[in-house]
């Protein structure tokens, strides 16, 4: 068996075309949707992150400005510029680029950011909405995810989904979302006794740890869905996800790719979520 590729590339250009199509009708109103990307420090990875969340917005309407900050900023100031975004009624989202510096703590002061402008869904009440099943911004990551198994017309309802990891920005929303579409959901994580026990039995998998090869080919069921969160880079310096494609993709139904994969699927749903926000924060104007 070969698996059917899930492009991110093309379904993330789908999703870029209908907020492009969102945007206008705002600006048809006056209305000129509006992201602030705060970057504190000089870590390399993030400078290429952010100057690709700038370039996507541009391309799409939204109106995005990155402001930087030296590594050395405090968390008093840095909390002061994001109560000023806050109350300026012309920004609709506010994402801190992370990882920050070690003297910072990333999530009091993703705290301080209005759940109103949480485009990145990491606040405690976007995390608090999505369990509860409550309106409130998804982290975009899995909530790209869910876009591509939608993409496949994959229907949850009943089946096995096994998550690998359990960070509060994607293995844990990931199972959430999941769970909401009424599949049964097991989180495995560095804890996990025989992970391949777990993911055998999965008709879902989505792999979000960090490291290359944690999926191979005699882990997966015959036709499973398998998503490939992890970034990482292999011998060669190419970039890799956490799954062996190679053989994988031998056993598996559905597959993504890395890159073009969930990677550009997350890019997409920040100017999603921006949009909504712009929407929301403008109803009615
Ligand atoms: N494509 C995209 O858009 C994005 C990609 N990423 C990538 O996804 C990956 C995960 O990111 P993130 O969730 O932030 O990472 P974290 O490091 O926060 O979490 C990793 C998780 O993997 C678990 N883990 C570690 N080793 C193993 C193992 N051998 N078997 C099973 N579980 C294990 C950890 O367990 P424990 O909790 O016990 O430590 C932890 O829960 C990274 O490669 C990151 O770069 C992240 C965000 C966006
Ligand atoms: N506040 C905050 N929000 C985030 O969403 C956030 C963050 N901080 N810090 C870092 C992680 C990582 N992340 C990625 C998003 C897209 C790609 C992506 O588009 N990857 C391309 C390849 C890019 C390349 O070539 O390097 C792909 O997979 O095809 C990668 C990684 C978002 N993150």
């Amino acid at each position: 068996m070969t698996a059917h590729i899930i492009d991110g590339n093309a379904l993330a250009a789908k999703i870029r075309a209908e907020v492009s199509g969102r945007t206008a009708a705002l600006k048809a109103r006056g209305i000129q949707p509006a992201l602030s990307i705060i970057l504190v420090g000089e870590d390399p990875a993030s400078q290429v992150y952010t100057k690709h969340k700038v370039n996507d917005s541009t391309e799409t309407g939204l109106a995005a400005t990155l402001e930087r900050y030296p590594a050395d900023m405090t968390e008093a100031a840095l909390v002061k510029r994001i109560h000023e975004l806050n109350q300026d009624p012309a920004v609709h989202g506010i994402l801190v680029q992370l990882p920050l510096p070690k003297h910072l703590d990333a999530q009091k002061v993703i705290e301080t950011i209005s759940p109103a402008k949480d485009v990145d869904g990491f606040h405690v009440a976007s995390a608090g909405a999505l369990m509860v099943g409550r309106p409130g911004f998804w982290p975009c990551t899995p909530y790209g995810c869910m876009k591509m198994l939608e993409s496949i017309g994959y229907d949850l309802r009943g089946k096995n989904a096994v998550v690998i990891g359990r960070s509060n920005i994607v293995g844990k929303p990931m199972a959430m979302m999941l769970l909401a579409k009424d599949a049964t959901v097991t989180i495995c994580h560095s804890r996990t006794r025989d992970l391949k026990s777990f993911t055998l039995n999965a008709d879902v998998v989505v792999a979000a740890v960090g490291k290359r090869n944690v999926l191979t080919a005699d882990m997966v069921k015959p036709g499973a869905v398998v998503i490939d969160v992890g970034m990482n880079r292999n011998d060669e310096g190419k970039l890799c996800g956490d799954v062996d494609f190679a053989g994988v993709s031998q056993v598996a139904g559905w597959i993504t790719p890395v890159p073009g994969g969930v990677g550009p699927m997350t890019r997409a749903m920040l100017l999603a979520n921006t949009l909504e926000a712009a929407e929301t924060a403008t109803a009615g104007q």
